[in-house]
């Protein structure tokens, strides 16, 4: 039988799980929850107020900058209970902070999957959007209690009724039930902790079963090597325990164990229902990878819990050093990024035009950005990369299947059948916009699933899409085709047969492989002239004719023509200076090193450079609302 709480505030260390509430705000990007997960750490005085910097949570600069979270973290807070029959005694608060983009939805399930319940946070002044009800569908899909909760109510364009109203329909709730809070002024806050520790329920787990911890976070630190975050949900584990992943069966000797308060900090052993960090000193996250179980090495559980997936990429793009020399800091970054990212891949790869240089996998698009970006921020490596592309599977004639991720590896000769990737868009505008929608995603040929409406102006549309036609442009165009209203989630839905052909780009005759691009037929003549007419503009005048052609095999569909011309540097340099002659001859030899050669064309990499990025160029940030 259990005793009663004891009342003790010590909340380092194993802890009754009937004080303990695990909890979690999900929220659509930029609604809020970093700042009101701020604000939580404040008023329940983890966080010295002299301390507080905007984002606590968010560790990483790039995070910081950004304004939005890319790992999750977890955080134990003590809350002393305001009312009701436990008034006085003090509940163990562990808040899991929870990425929000759609690159991250695993990682987002995971955390939830750590928690009993779920702070559903949505901005008043915006009311629902895309990533709102996506995240709300993985927590009611993990069992989670929700509590409503409109932010930002210190607003002056909140609409906390309207909206209100909205979140009440979609979980079926009276509108009194929905609290309203700011994360800023701290309104409202103290009543949502309290709310936090009435309406989530304790965890429940088998003190004396052999243990069973789930990873739902794993981070690498220089120091420390691999900070491992999980959950127990049964049995105790104690510090130099020794420790088995199920999913690989390595054995790891717990060096330490412990909660994070806003900091580390060492405990003897975490029990059912608990949250905290391990460190075994791995040195790759892939050791101790997000979705797995834990479990005792002397001791060890039978099953291991379930859900775990290996992370899957789903983009490929190819990375090159514009300075040749820098390939080997190149892969001893990429080998460095690896450690704190299991779900980055890369090999080796050579092109015509960019030299050496690695194909990498990445989960979408905002996870290529971070990941370019780090390289180039924290590695000052500058790179170019290929235009993103899709995993195909193409079955030629003779029925051989192969799975290409990069244009060149499309193969020769008679193909029987293409398959692409496809996904589940969910897209919610104002119902001014949905014609816009609609015939926006009809030209990146979706199939539309439904159409439902959330409220009189508020619009759901759910098409199935190729994911390879969304990774360009679609959602600055969404943005700008919906004057910025409109939000967009999606998920993976399996493949379906394409007709894509692949085009390639020929300067005097020669491909040009960085150019290559799979595309569906109908829009490969639009991209062999758009690709040559830029080119044409890019590459500097020859000493003689050069040829752009836009090719499906030998098939050409474009062309454009850079004329002949020696640039004659010493044109406007009459009299006798030779000084200022052989300066100008000088200038131009710098320039030409500058080029590379592609066959018998001298490109500049600032070619290169334009061509692959401009208007091509994705910005994932955009997919935020
Ligand atoms: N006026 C007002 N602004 C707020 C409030 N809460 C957050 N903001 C602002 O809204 C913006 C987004 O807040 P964040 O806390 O970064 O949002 P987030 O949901 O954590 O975003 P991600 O970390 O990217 O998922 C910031 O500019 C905040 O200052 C609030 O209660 N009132």
């Amino acid at each position: 039988m259990p005793g009663p709480l004891d009342p003790g505030v010590n909340i380092i260390g194993a802890t009754d799980p009937r004080r303990i509430r695990n909890f979690c705000i999900i929220a659509h990007i930029d609604h809020g929850k970093s700042t009101l997960a701020d604000r939580m750490l404040q008023i329940t005085g983890v966080v010295d107020p002299r301390q507080m910097r905007a984002q606590y949570l968010d560790r990483m600069d790039i995070e910081r900058e950004r304004g939005i979270t890319i790992k999750s973290q977890a955080v134990r807070m003590p809350w002393v209970i305001r009312n009701g029959d436990k008034q006085g005694e003090t509940a163990v608060l562990n808040m899991i902070d929870t990425p929000g983009h759609v690159d991250f939805t695993y990682e987002v399930s995971r955390s939830l999957a750590a928690c009993e319940g779920a702070v559903l946070l949505v901005d008043a002044a915006q009311g629902i959007e895309a990533q709102t009800l996506a995240n709300l569908y993985l927590a009611m899909e993990n069992d989670l209690r929700i509590i409503p909760v409109l932010n930002k109510i210190d607003l002056p364009a909140a609409q906390p009724e309207k909206y209100a109203e909205e979140l009440a329909k979609l979980i079926g709730c009276e509108p009194s039930d929905v609290l309203k809070v700011s994360g800023k002024t701290g309104e409202g806050v103290e009543h949502l902790l309290d709310e936090i520790v009435r309406e989530f329920v304790a965890p429940v787990g088998d003190a004396d079963a052999p243990a069973r911890a789930m990873i739902f976070d794993s981070v690498y630190d220089v120091y420390r090597g691999v900070v491992t975050y999980v959950r127990v949900i049964d049995g105790r584990i104690e510090a130099r325990d020794k420790i088995k992943m199920m999913s690989t069966g390595a054995v790891h000797e717990l060096l330490e164990i412990g909660v994070v308060s806003p900091e580390m900090e060492k405990a003897g052993a975490l029990g059912v229902g608990e949250v905290g960090y391990m460190i075994t000193g791995v040195k790759d996250v892939r050791q101790s990878r997000v979705g797995d179980t834990v479990t005792g090495h002397n001791r060890p559980a039978k099953e291991a819990l379930g859900g775990y997936k290996d992370p899957r990429p789903m983009v490929y793009s190819g990375l090159y050093p514009i300075d040749g020399s820098d390939y080997p800091a190149l892969r001893d970054a990429l080998d460095k990024l690896k450690l704190n990212d299991a779900a980055l891949v890369y090999e080796p790869e050579t092109s015509t035009a960019l030299g050496f240089g690695f194909r990498c996998g990445f989960l979408g698009l905002l996870h290529l950005e971070i990941i370019s970006e780090r390289l180039e921020r924290e590695f000052n490596l500058d790179l170019i990369s290929t235009a993103p592309n899709v995993i195909y599977q193409v079955i030629t004639e003779d029925m051989k299947e192969s799975t290409v991720t990069n244009p060149s590896e499309f193969p020769e000769g008679k193909i029987a059948e293409i398959r692409e990737p496809t996904v589940r868009a969910t897209v919610l505008v104002p119902n001014e916009f949905v014609g816009a929608v609609m015939e926006l995603c009809q030209g990146r040929r979706g199939t539309m699933l439904g159409m439902e409406y959330l409220s009189s102006e508020r619009v759901e549309l759910r098409y199935t899409l190729p994911l390879g036609e969304i990774i360009y442009d679609f959602f600055d165009q969404l943005k700008s085709k919906t004057k910025g209203y409109a939000s967009l989630d999606y998920e993976p839905s399996g493949e379906q047969a394409a007709d894509l052909v692949k085009v390639d780009i020929l300067l005097h005759g020669e491909p040009v492989d960085a150019f290559s691009a799979i595309v569906h037929k109908d829009k490969a003549y639009n991209y062999g002239v758009s690709m040559a007419g830029k080119l044409q503009k890019l590459i500097p005048r020859q000493q003689y004719e050069v040829p752009i052609q836009a090719a499906i095999g030998s098939r050409i569909i474009a062309r454009e023509t850079i004329r002949a011309i020696r640039k004659d540097v010493l044109a406007k340099c009459y009299g006798g200076d030779i000084s200022r002659k052989r300066k100008l001859l000088e200038k131009q030899k710098e320039g030409k090193k500058r080029m590379k050669m592609v066959g018998r064309v001298e490109v500049p990499q600032e070619a290169f450079i334009a061509a692959l990025s401009t208007s091509d160029s994705p910005d994932p940030k955009a997919a935020k609302k």
